[in-house]
């Protein structure tokens, strides 16, 4: 039996397995989820001029505490055309071209008119400048906006839109085909013949994934037979498989030998990892293949360490890396073995507490989870109080 690669090493070596998808340029509002595929710089200035931050006058600060003449009006998209002078002002609103002349905006609150005489009612602006934004205040043309490698968040398209891009340069959506093995499982909400079992990792792994720029083939359920498992996989047309149950070492564990059966290799299999010992990961016919642990727990645990920084590594993003971060554990934890734990945990006023039966069927436990605490390989006992490392869960 092989030994038991580490967490890291597996990633590392589940990623050499892999190249980022081929590049496409789509419509920006298809662009949300995906990565850029290379930077996206500004191609204009933003703002493009002086302008308004404020409805109210816009005149010369020298010229404070006036009075003013009023000598026409500046609104967005339609500029004042003339030059402000001495102890002249423009009414001018929200987001207008800034005059020529003018440098300040009097807000309209601290003004009186009367007709074309403007008086400061109020404290008036405090310095040169006060209300306006300045041009390239929030980019240059030129400047990148969105680096290549970056996800195209909901704020990375608005940044984008205004620097002048309809559409945007990101990696392709990925193919994930999935499928579950076991002669025991049905799908969820058919009838259940003595012995079976729901077949639930399909439904979960395709909702771990929906956030993620994939189109998901579904396999299905395939029975424990070599043949029937070897023929679905040759005929695999995908950017990735992955595979649920049939991972360990049973006489109906047989992924691995289909896999090596439709011609694919194998790259390594069984991690220091609790739970999701199981794991393999190796290539088929241009698909990277991912065999996750049958164990609920188990395939979502590794679906969260492996399957989806797979997906965001082939698909562009310069950082493939799960989330993590630190709580305050709420009680106290033994040592750890060689094997790393991912434990999983309730956050119950600020501190985490890990459920007492960490059995890898148990779904309810997951299901009332909202972190995973990670226990290093031999790490020491752990005291309530302490920092601990956690995967943060939806
Ligand atoms: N002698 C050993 N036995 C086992 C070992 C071992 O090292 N030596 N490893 C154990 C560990 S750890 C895990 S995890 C499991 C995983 O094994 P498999 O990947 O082969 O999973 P199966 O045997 O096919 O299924 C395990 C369990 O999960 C249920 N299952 C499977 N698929 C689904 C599905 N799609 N939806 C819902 N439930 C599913 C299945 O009915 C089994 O109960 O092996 C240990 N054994
Ligand atoms: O790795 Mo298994 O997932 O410990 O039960």
């Amino acid at each position: 039996m092989p030994p038991l690669v580490s967490v890291d090493t597996a990633l590392a070596r589940l990623l050499a397995l892999a190249h980022p998808v081929a590049p496409e340029t789509v419509p920006i509002r298809a662009a949300a989820g995906r990565w850029a595929a290379e930077d996206v710089a500004a191609l204009r200035t933003q703002p493009y001029a002086d302008l308004s931050a404020m409805d109210g006058y816009a005149l010369r600060f020298a010229d404070l505490p006036g009075p003013f003449t009023v000598i026409g009006e500046s609104a967005a998209g339609a500029p004042f055309a003339g030059t402000v002078g001495a102890h002249e002002a423009v009414r001018i609103f929200t987001g207008a071209t800034m005059p020529a002349g003018a440098d300040t905006v009097l807000v309209q609150e601290e003004a009186a008119r009367d007709g074309a005489i403007l008086s400061v009612t109020g404290e008036g602006p405090a310095h040169a400048g006060r209300n306006v934004r300045r041009a390239g205040l929030d980019f240059h043309a030129g400047d990148v906006l969105v680096p290549a490698g970056a996800r195209i968040t909901p704020a990375r398209i608005a940044v984008a839109a205004t620097g002048g891009h309809g559409t945007l340069p990101v990696r392709c959506a990925l193919r994930v085909a999935t499928v579950a093995t076991g002669d025991e499982l049905v799908a969820p909400g058919a009838p259940l013949p003595p012995g079976a079992l729901p077949e639930s990792n399909g439904a979960m792994l395709a909702a771990m994934l929906a956030d993620l720029p994939v189109e998901i083939v579904d396999l299905g359920i395939l029975p424990d037979r070599l043949d029937t498992i070897t023929a679905a996989f040759a005929a695999v047309d995908a950017d990735i498989l992955v595979t649920t149950g049939g991972a360990s070492v049973g006489d109906h564990d047989l992924v691995r030998p289909a896999l090596e059966a439709a011609g694919g290799v194998l790259d390594f299999w069984r991690i220091a990892l609790r739970p999701g010992k199981p794991m393999l990961a190796g290539r088929l016919n241009g698909a990277v293949v991912l065999g996750l642990p049958g164990n609920p727990v188990s395939a979502f645990v590794t679906a969260t360490l492996f399957l989806r920084p797979l997906i965001a590594f082939m698909g562009g993003a310069a950082d493939a890396q799960p989330r993590r971060a630190s709580a305050i554990l709420g009680e106290d934890l033994p040592a750890n073995d060689h094997r790393a734990d991912y434990l999983r945990a309730e956050t119950r006023g600020g501190r985490v507490y890990v459920a007492a039966i960490q059995d890898s069927s148990m779904l309810r436990t997951l299901a009332r989870a909202d972190c995973l605490v990670i226990r290093a390989p031999n790490a020491p006992v752990a005291s309530a109080g302490d920092s601990v490392e956690i995967l943060p869960l939806g």
